[in-house]
């Protein structure tokens, strides 16, 4: 055995030592004959997807990491890195430096390594790569169909591991770091009329689905919807449960602290795509001109509304509102009547929502989500009362806070109603 590895080892010095003294045309001559003939032995290719290229991110090593990380915890391997990040759902699996895997594709093994290195030179960083190996047939079915499935899987991985994250504008700018919302509100604890909420959930959904439509038609994949009603109706609560249903980020824009139309631009080119745009209170934001009367704005008004009508309505369906996909905007207001009709026609705000006092049908979802109870001898009272005023959700939440004995809790709502009826009564003799 010694023997064989002396021989070994001398053929290794002849060859350094012959390379080294021919000249350099016949020695890149030799290598290539050579790496031609190692080839030919040589059944399997193998691709590498380093982290960065060119200083951008490598969207196959992301996906790479994000697909082999999601099969990691059901499969045998002897070591994984397990994370969970502030703005991830879930556990995150990842391989151990210079480990293998292997992932089986329509029956046929991919071996999947990954390295980490330290970059030589003056910043010394970590690069990270992956390589897949797989026998060289295959090679047309990797990139035409492999690739391509871990990027749509990665994807997948990605929408549903997000977390929802609220953006505010400040000084002309995106704050840099969101706040991730862990807002509660679903459609299934909204308290909202049945049928327009099955409606609501429907249009979104159709929105959702629909990317090819609109592209089909030749229109922005955009929706707009007004959030309209009386103060605590449910109109954020609202938003939060759109946003958990489509797990989009909300972006919400206070347009009277928005210095310029510029400026405005500027911040809706810089919304991700598939986000939802939120205006509140939209007709405290700016006063508009008359626009069918032709009247001008009065002076005063174009000094404290920095943002005029016009920006506004680029804004929502100029050449801008071309700029990304899957956009969500939603206004709110307490006063319909106060905005501009421009700004209320289809394809600026497709769909109008009205967020009314506090339904029967809405006291009883109420009740269900606070008491944990779905009828009680007491709610006829109730049911007779709330016709008679003009109580929001968020008030008659308040009452049934109060305390978690449903008994106690009904006949405080019912007290506080009797009251509200008493000095609308009062009201209505004066
Ligand atoms: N429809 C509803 N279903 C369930 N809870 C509600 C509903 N409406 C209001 N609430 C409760 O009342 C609170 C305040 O409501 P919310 O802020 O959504 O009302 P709003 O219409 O946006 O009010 P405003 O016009 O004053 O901004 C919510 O946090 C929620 O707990």
């Amino acid at each position: 055995m010694n023997s064989v590895w002396a021989l070994l080892a001398s053929i290794a010095l002849i060859r350094t030592t012959l390379y080294n003294y021919l000249p350099e045309k016949l020695r890149l001559y030799i290598s290539a004959r050579f790496e031609e003939w190692t080839r030919r032995f040589n059944t399997d290719e193998t691709m590498v997807f380093k982290d960065y290229q060119s200083s951008k991110m490598n969207q196959l090593f992301q996906a790479a990491n994000l697909y082999l990380g999601e099969s990691l915890p059901t499969i045998s391997i002897p070591r994984v890195t397990v994370e969970k990040t502030e703005n991830v759902r879930n556990l995150t699996f990842s391989m151990e430096k210079n480990t293998e895997m292997i992932d089986v594709y329509e029956n046929i093994p991919m071996k999947w390594k990954y390295f980490s290195d330290y970059s030589q030179g003056m910043s010394k960083h970590e690069i990270r790569w992956y390589e897949l190996s797989f026998h060289k047939e295959y090679k047309s079915l990797v990139t035409k169909c492999y690739l391509p499935y871990i990027l749509e899987r990665a994807n997948k991985i990605k929408e549903r591991n997000r977390v929802v994250q609220l953006h505010t504008a400040a000084h002309d700018f995106w704050t840099p770091k969101p706040v991730i919302i862990q807002h509660p509100m679903t459609f299934e604890t909204l308290a909202m009329d049945g049928n327009l909420k099955k409606e609501l959930v429907e249009d979104l959904n159709r929105f959702m689905n629909s990317k090819e439509y609109y592209q089909q038609i030749g229109k922005v994949w955009k929706r707009g919807y007004l959030l309209y009603g009386p103060p605590g109706t449910g109109k954020s609560s609202l938003i939060a449960a759109m946003a958990n249903h489509l797990n989009f980020d909300i972006y919400n824009l206070n347009l009277s602290a928005v210095s310029s139309d510029f400026v405005l631009q500027n911040l809706l080119l810089s919304t991700a795509n598939r986000s939802i745009l939120v205006i509140e209170d939209i007709d405290c934001s700016i006063k508009f001109q008359n626009r069918e009367s032709g009247i001008e704005q009065p002076i005063k008004y174009q000094q404290q509304n920095k943002v005029t009508l016009s920006g506004l309505l680029n804004f929502f369906d100029g050449i801008l509102s071309c700029c990304g996909e899957g956009k969500i905007l939603v206004a709110t207001t307490n006063y319909k009547d106060r905005i501009d009709p421009a700004l209320l026609r289809a394809g600026r705000m497709d769909m109008h929502i009205y967020l009314t006092y506090c339904t029967f049908s809405a006291f009883k979802q109420l009740a269900l989500r606070y008491l944990e109870i779905s009828d009680h001898s007491l709610f006829h009272h109730i049911q007779k009362l709330l016709p008679k005023v003009k109580v929001s959700p968020a008030e008659v939440a308040g009452e049934l806070m109060k305390t978690r004995d449903p008994k106690a809790s009904i006949e405080g709502l019912i007290k506080h109603l009797e009251e509200k009826v008493n000095v609308f009564d009062c009201r209505w003799q004066l």
